[in-house]
């Protein structure tokens, strides 16, 4: 599924018409229908589409166009509709034109009588702030919304004010419970202070033949892609079928990055997963990871007396690594100088060897800090190479350049520095980007509040390791690894709510999440499928 600046999207309207023959008002009559479609297919299970008392906000442009065909359709199968065109001033209810000397009151009386708002005032040509009294209206189905929680807010396109390329939004918009978008999802809204107005996200159809989309560079993780990607599992396999995934990983101050990224590798099907410890850690890791095998590493060095012993930690390493198919370094390594030697002698290593021979490689938390502290740090990775920073490794990584916050753009800057950096480029967050060095970019939807906590990134660290470890592409097998965890996150949060989640309770998800997703069981609270195509 694409996502597109508004650009993008008047580019793909005018070729439409260009080359197809499909003009505004056919792609109109298309946008209404499916939106009607999606609206009927979302009802509340206590909601009937007869005597349902649907209001429209009605804009001066094309939006205003979409609400008025989806209304006609709600009309048609037994909905209780009224409109009001702002420009105009006109309220319409139940087919009856209301004269404009009532209408305050009467448009009172049908929002106090309302089951749903639906806000089709204005979607991607919004060129200024609202208007005033376009506020004042909003404001005031927002009061009807807060004293009748019931109150079912749907937004056509976007919700009237949010800037769809920025994310920006203005003070009079509404947040909507539900967006039915258009053709595709909108840049913006995978922003903030976009993200918090959209509310359930889904996706309707406006006939456009989706050859039109193929230049696109910007997608969304659905469940269609992960489908598509989730390893295969042939019955005639061995543990060797699936990948050996190597984890230098923990530390006695750190311990608990090496369990979760290493049982998450396992839970998303690597067939062996080794840890390299030192005798120090062994019990550590041996009593909590059964299933585990280890790499005994020597100690580190004590001091500069000693600082062979670099020398000895990384040769007992990559004698390790032959036949492994994955390598994660750096969640809970500590950031010591020896410990970054270590890391550096690593990737000359993995530099050297032919890359079929080595290990694929994801570098995660302290293997970035370590890294940052170097000029040009990007010079010492293998091809190939995963980086999954959170904003303030990010940072690090860019040299104290801010990046996340305001006004910075951070499609823009993942882009750039996956391109720059020549990796693939995990940028965690809310809405977490995918760069590929090529140009390419994914993103997530699915922000949930509850993963927001000490952990839920090495686990993100070992699922990205456990799919590379199983022949993945680096772009895909991060990819797919963002959606799984954050769906593992979204099914917790089913239980839990959006606090409370601890990393560990991810972990027996993911299984099930793949499960369900292969069969196309899944079911979460609240994601777009795919684009709806009609019936
Ligand atoms: N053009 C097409 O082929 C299609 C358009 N579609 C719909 O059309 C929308 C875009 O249509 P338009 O380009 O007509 O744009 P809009 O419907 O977003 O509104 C543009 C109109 O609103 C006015 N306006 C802009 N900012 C305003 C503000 N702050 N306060 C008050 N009035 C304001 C403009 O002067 C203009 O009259 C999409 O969001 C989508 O809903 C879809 O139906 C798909 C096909
Ligand atoms: N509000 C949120 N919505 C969705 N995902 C989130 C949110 N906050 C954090 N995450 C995800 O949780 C993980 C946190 O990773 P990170 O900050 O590295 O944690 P840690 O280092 O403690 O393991 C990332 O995958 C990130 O995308
Ligand atoms: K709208």
């Amino acid at each position: 599924m694409h996502i597109v600046t508004i650009e993008e999207m008047r580019e793909l309207e005018a070729q439409a018409e260009r080359q197809h023959g499909l003009t505004s008002p056919i792609l109109m009559q298309h946008a209404g229908s499916s939106a009607a479609d999606i609206f009927m297919a979302q009802l509340l299970p206590h909601h009937s589409i007869n005597d349902l008392e649907v209001l429209f906000l009605i804009g001066p442009g094309n939006n205003g166009g979409d609400g008025m065909v989806m209304a006609e359709h709600l009309v048609k199968a037994g909905a209780l509709v009224s409109y009001y065109a702002w420009k105009q001033h006109k309220l319409t209810v139940r087919g009856q034109d209301i004269d404009e000397r009532h209408t305050s009151e009467e448009l009172e009386s049908v929002l106090q009588s309302a089951d749903y708002v639906v806000d089709a005032l204005l979607g991607t040509g919004t060129s200024r702030p609202l208007s005033d009294d376009m506020r004042a209206l909003l404001e005031r189905v927002k009061r009807e919304g807060e004293q009748r929680p019931e109150l079912r807010i749907v937004a056509i396109d976007l919700p009237s004010g949010v800037n769809a390329d920025t994310g920006e939004v203005d003070p009079g918009t509404l947040k909507a419970d539900m967006t039915i978008t258009l053709a595709c999802p909108k840049l913006g809204f995978f922003f903030f202070p976009a993200r918090e107005y959209i509310g359930e996200l889904h996706v309707g159809s406006i006939g456009l033949p989706t050859d039109l989309e193929s230049h696109l560079q910007t997608e969304m993780l659905n469940q269609g892609f992960c489908r598509s990607y989730i390893p295969h599992r042939p019955l005639n396999s061995n543990k060797g079928t699936f990948g050996k995934v190597m984890l230098f990983c923990g530390s006695a101050a750190y311990p608990g990055s090496a369990y979760l990224a290493g049982s998450a590798s396992g839970r998303v099907g690597a067939g062996l997963i080794t840890l390299a410890v030192t005798e120090k850690t062994l019990p550590i890791y041996a009593s909590s990871l059964h299933e585990a095998t280890f790499a005994i590493l020597p100690e580190g060095p004590t001091s500069e007396l000693n600082r062979g012993k670099t020398h000895e930690r990384t040769q007992a390493l990559s004698d390790h690594l032959p036949g492994y198919r994955a390598l994660l370094m750096g969640p809970g390594l500590g950031q010591s100088s020896e410990t970054r030697e270590t890391i550096l002698q690593v990737l000359e290593y993995l530099r050297s060897e032919p890359t079929e021979k080595r290990p694929h490689l994801v570098i995660d938390a302290d293997g970035l800090n370590n890294l940052s502290a170097l000029e040009h740090w990007w010079t010492f990775l293998p091809e190939g190479t995963i980086i999954t920073p959170h904003p303030g490794e990010m940072s690090r990584l860019c040299k104290g350049q801010k990046v996340s916050g305001g006004s910075i753009d951070r499609l823009a800057l993942a882009r750039e520095k996956a391109q720059e950096w020549q990796v693939t480029l995990v940028l965690k967050g809310a809405c977490t980007i995918i760069a590929h060095p090529d140009g390419r970019v994914r993103l997530n939807w699915k922000a949930n509040a509850a993963l927001a906590t000490a952990g839920t990134g090495d686990v993100l660290a070992g699922v990205v390791t456990g799919f590379l470890a199983q022949g993945l592409a680096p772009f895909d097998a991060a990819s797919l690894a963002v959606y799984i965890h954050s769906s593992a996150g979204e099914r917790v949060s089913a239980e839990l709510g959006n606090a409370g989640l601890l990393a560990s309770d991810l972990l027996p998800h993911l299984p099930r999440v793949m499960r369900d997703i292969k069969h196309n069981a899944y079911r979460p609270g609240s994601d777009i499928t795919e684009r709806y195509e009609g019936k």
